[in-house]
């Protein structure tokens, strides 16, 4: 088991985002998240991702409690065991392809030339390494898409976070990328953990979890 949490509680004033919600997942296993508008998607991501600090309930990845940990630790451990692919539009618009995927290496300190051989080595793998050079702004939304996969698994980590990854996408565009993503993932051992409103999206998981208001129901 790769990651765990229970009894996560979370509130917005008085809005009820996670009412006692539970979840594990399995090293490598990938688990799509369902629900209707509202019921929490979105928070229960960021909860385990550790972007959002619960109000009750515990997170656990790799065997270490991460939501109590300071700022500076929960920073660090999200750049080296986790990715994320959102909806779009989160590249950084002024790199190139390449240099997007190679950040998290360059980030986590590694060495320039590998950082570049193991970039170049999943841009190949997700067919966009004829337009590494090419910035966000010059590919279309799938290819764009289709980076940000490599930008998520290329530090081979735990878990990868997808909210609405195909949601900005046509759905032959949204296929290519669910193939890209799950494919490498697969392949690299990394978890996912998907957020998404699509059915066809989630047939793509080993697992589909369904939220309502808040709560795991499934
Ligand atoms: N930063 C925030 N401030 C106040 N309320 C919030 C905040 N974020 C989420 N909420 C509320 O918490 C509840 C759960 O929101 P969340 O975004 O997790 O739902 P979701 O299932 O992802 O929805 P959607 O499918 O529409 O994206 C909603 O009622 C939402 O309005």
């Amino acid at each position: 088991m790769i990651l765990r949490a229970s009894n996560l509680s979370l509130r917005f004033g008085q809005t009820i985002a996670l009412d006692n919600a539970e979840i594990t997942i399995d090293t490598g296993e990938i688990v799509a998240v369902m629900g209707p508008s509202g019921s929490g998607k979105s928070t229960l991501l960021h909860v385990l991702a550790g972007i959002l600090r619960p109000d009750q309930g515990m997170v656990v990845v790799d065997n270490q409690r991460i939501d109590n940990l300071p700022d500076g630790r929960r920073s660090r451990l999200r750049l080296h065991s986790f990715g994320f692919v959102l909806q779009f539009g989160d590249l950084v618009p002024e790199l190139s392809l390449r240099q997007n995927v190679e950040l998290p290496l360059r980030l986590l300190d590694v060495p320039r030339a590998e950082a570049r051989t193991r970039a170049a080595e999943l841009l190949r793998h997700l067919e966009v390494d004829e337009l590494a050079d090419r910035r966000p702004g010059q590919v279309s939304g799938g290819q764009a898409q289709r980076a940000a996969v490599a930008r998520a698994l290329v530090h081979r980590p735990a878990v990868v976070f997808a909210d609405e990854p195909t949601g900005a996408l046509d759905s032959a565009a949204g296929e290519v990328v669910l193939d890209a993503l799950t494919g490498l993932a697969r392949k690299e051992g990394s978890a996912v953990v998907m957020v998404t409103h699509e059915a066809r999206v989630a047939a793509y998981a080993d697992r589909t979890v369904f939220l309502r208001d808040g709560r795991v129901t499934a």
